[in-house]
């Protein structure tokens, strides 16, 4: 196979198997080359992923080694991403009573939900992350998204027991937003111990949800490595039980009465990306 044919061929490979180790020898076989062709071909790759802005190449060496896609969202693409989600959001109609704002819409758009993955994802990349977590019912697509891009499975904690679970472990909490009791159940087969978790969630006012989820880590001992929120919007009347979180987005100034509302991009922006 020519080289320019190859270049094609494997960066679809890599792009389609984000964090996935692939060995040489695979390649070597799949396009009847020499290793030492293939090498230079990922130098080529690796160069360009950067060059884009995507992510690059991680070179695992020795016998069971090989080079992972590791998605890594330049810092160019991911603001531009969000400064139009921002752009999106900010509109009053979207406005839900208790200060919420109504997402479903961007929820249920595929191509926008796997950037919002890309993006936690690339943030994550080094946090070693085995389980992505949320809790049911619009963190799940997000989840998901992340999950896909980290290489690892989704756990979905559930509001209440179902047979079709098992045995099962729950804790209460308290969602800020509903100030009601609430219940999270999850099945006592779906997380090992020592797990490194990364929680996920589409929106966090209080925290309450975030924490709750954190608690139930914590019966299953597993360590929560990364929270990450799509939006989060200040919690007035209450001081804010999470801070270790990354949100893409803010929502600020909420006034429900005059219909007015500032959307801007998150604290993920407040650490240097590459
Ligand atoms: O930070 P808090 O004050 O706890 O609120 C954030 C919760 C509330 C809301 O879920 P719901 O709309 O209650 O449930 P679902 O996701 O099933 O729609 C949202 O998806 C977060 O999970």
């Amino acid at each position: 196979m020519k080289r320019s044919d190859r270049l094609v061929a494997m960066t679809n490979h890599l792009i389609e198997h984000p964090s996935q180790l692939v060995s040489l020898p695979f390649f070597s076989a799949e396009f009847d080359s020499a290793k030492s062709s293939i090498s230079e071909d990922l130098a080529i790759v690796n160069n360009i992923l950067q060059q884009q802005g995507i992510g690059y190449l991680e070179s695992i060496s020795g016998a069971a080694g090989g080079v992972k896609y590791i998605p890594s969202y330049s810092r160019t693409n991911s603001e531009k991403f969000i400064d139009q989600l921002c752009e999106q959001l900010e509109d009053p109609d979207r406005l839900l009573p208790g200060g919420y704002l109504y997402m479903s819409d961007i929820l249920g758009e595929p191509s926008k939900v796997r950037n919002i993955g890309r993006l936690f994802a690339s943030y994550f990349s080094t946090s070693e992350v085995d389980v992505v977590v949320t809790v049911a019912t619009k963190g799940i697509p997000l989840a998901y998204a992340v999950a896909s891009f980290l290489n690892v499975p989704v756990v979905i904690v559930r509001r209440d027991p179902k047979v079709t679970e098992g045995s099962t472990v729950s804790i209460n909490y308290v969602s800020g937003s509903s100030k009601k009791i609430q219940t999270m159940v999850l099945s006592k087969r779906s997380l090992q111990e020592g797990s490194r978790v990364c929680i996920i969630d589409d929106f966090m006012k209080a925290g309450g949800t975030v924490n709750g989820m954190k608690n139930l880590m914590e019966e299953f001992r597993a360590e929560v490595v990364a929270i990450g929120v799509l939006a989060e919007a200040e919690d007035e009347d209450e001081e804010r039980v999470i801070t270790d979180y990354t949100s893409l987005i803010q929502i600020n100034n909420v006034d429900v009465k005059n219909k007015q509302i500032e959307v801007r991009r998150g604290n993920y922006f407040r650490r240097e990306l590459n």
